[in-house]
């Protein structure tokens, strides 16, 4: 049977997905949904999203492009959700356990679910009723804009069913993406949720006025705070060295393209939240991130002090500079 994959979300990772799974050569069919109406028009007139990623070809039928939710879920047996955590309860608030039933979900987020305190993962597991065995995880190091420009990169999918993740693997594959399979879903979300948090670190430091040597000596503090915090949610043995962890840190606190990194930049600046959030036209999943990461860890009580020094300055207004440097006796 053919696979049917649908794809929830319209900024650049969606479309640079769409890319990946056009491109791949196994037979599938392919539907989109996003909730902005005037570009699924722009989209199936001229075959480029207005908005994310504009010289990529989309190449799906028009009729396979829809703001009707419901309409996209039930064509499709994989549904790839890939919009910023902040916004997966509002999108998802129309459909029901019983919509997404025998259905293969796959995040594509790396974000946290605001309220909710949840990884992707396990809030489909709690509110949706998906079985475990049917979640699958899509991770980095990855950044869309370079997918747009055929630069080689490598997934990771992850799923405690690993036969599906390698299934689902091989729909992503081309020529341009190669891709690893791994069981451990939870640690390499919390991983993935957690170097958004440090690129932000990243970006802070910069704009304050530290340099590279400064940026290393944080970086592998930050990997070193990855692995606090996964062993002790989720205590499997993992080597944090895979790219799935410490290369999708590397490339969020070092790329041109991150979007925390610039976020935390502007921040270091001395520019508002409010302020550098207008600036962007996308979304830097560590501002939401870490204070959920904040309350989350009032459980396990990992120490986090990168974490807590990001949460000091984006939460409790403290200042970057003030809190950078307090950081600094922290680290090692
Ligand atoms: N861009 C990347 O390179 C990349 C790579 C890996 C993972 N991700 C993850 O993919 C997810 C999607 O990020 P992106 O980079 O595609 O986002 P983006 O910043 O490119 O686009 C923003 C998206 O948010 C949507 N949006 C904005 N306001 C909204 C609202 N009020 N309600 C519903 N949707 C709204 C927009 O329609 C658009 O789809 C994030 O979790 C991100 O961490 C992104
Ligand atoms: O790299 P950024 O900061 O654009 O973040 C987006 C995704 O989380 C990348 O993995």
């Amino acid at each position: 049977m053919i696979p049917k994959v649908a794809m929830i979300g319209g900024g650049s990772w969606a479309t640079a997905i769409i890319k990946m799974l056009s491109d791949n050569f196994s037979a599938k069919e392919i539907y989109w949904w996003m909730r902005n109406a005037e570009a699924i028009t722009h989209i199936q007139k001229y075959k480029h999203n207005p908005n994310y990623l504009s010289s990529v070809e989309v190449r799906i039928p028009e009729d396979n492009i829809s703001d009707d939710i419901a309409g996209i879920i039930k064509k499709a047996d994989y549904i790839i959700l890939n919009v910023p955590a902040a916004f997966l309860k509002e999108t998802l608030s129309t459909i029901t356990p019983e919509q997404l039933k025998g259905k293969k979900i796959v995040s594509a987020i790396k974000g946290i679910v605001p309220d909710e305190n949840q990884i992707i993962g396990e809030f489909l597991h709690l509110k949706y009723n998906i079985p475990l065995d049917d979640i699958l995880v899509i991770s980095g190091p990855c950044h869309a804009e370079e997918v747009a420009l055929e630069k080689l990169s490598y997934l990771t999918i992850a799923s405690v069913n690993v036969g599906l993740a390698g299934f689902f693997a091989n729909l992503l594959s081309t020529r341009y993406i190669k891709t690893n399979v791994s069981d451990d879903i939870f640690g390499t979300e919390y991983a993935a949720v957690l170097k958004n948090i440090y690129a932000i670190a990243s970006g802070i430091c910069h704009g304050v006025g530290y340099g590279d040597n400064f940026q290393a000596v944080l970086i592998s503090n930050a990997i070193r705070e990855i692995k606090r915090f996964v062993d002790a949610v989720h205590p499997i043995t993992r080597d944090i060295k895979e790219s799935a962890y410490l290369g999708d840190l590397l490339v969020t606190a070092y790329s041109q393209f991150s979007r925390n990194r610039t976020f935390g930049n502007m921040i270091g600046k001395g520019y508002t939240v409010k302020s550098a959030q207008l600036e962007m036209n996308m979304i830097a999943e560590g501002y939401y991130a870490v204070s959920c990461m904040h309350h989350i860890n009032k459980k396990y009580k990992v120490d986090m002090p990168i974490s807590r020094a990001v949460y000091a300055i984006l939460y409790e207004k403290h200042s970057p500079h003030i809190e950078m440097r307090l950081l600094t006796e922290q680290l090692n």
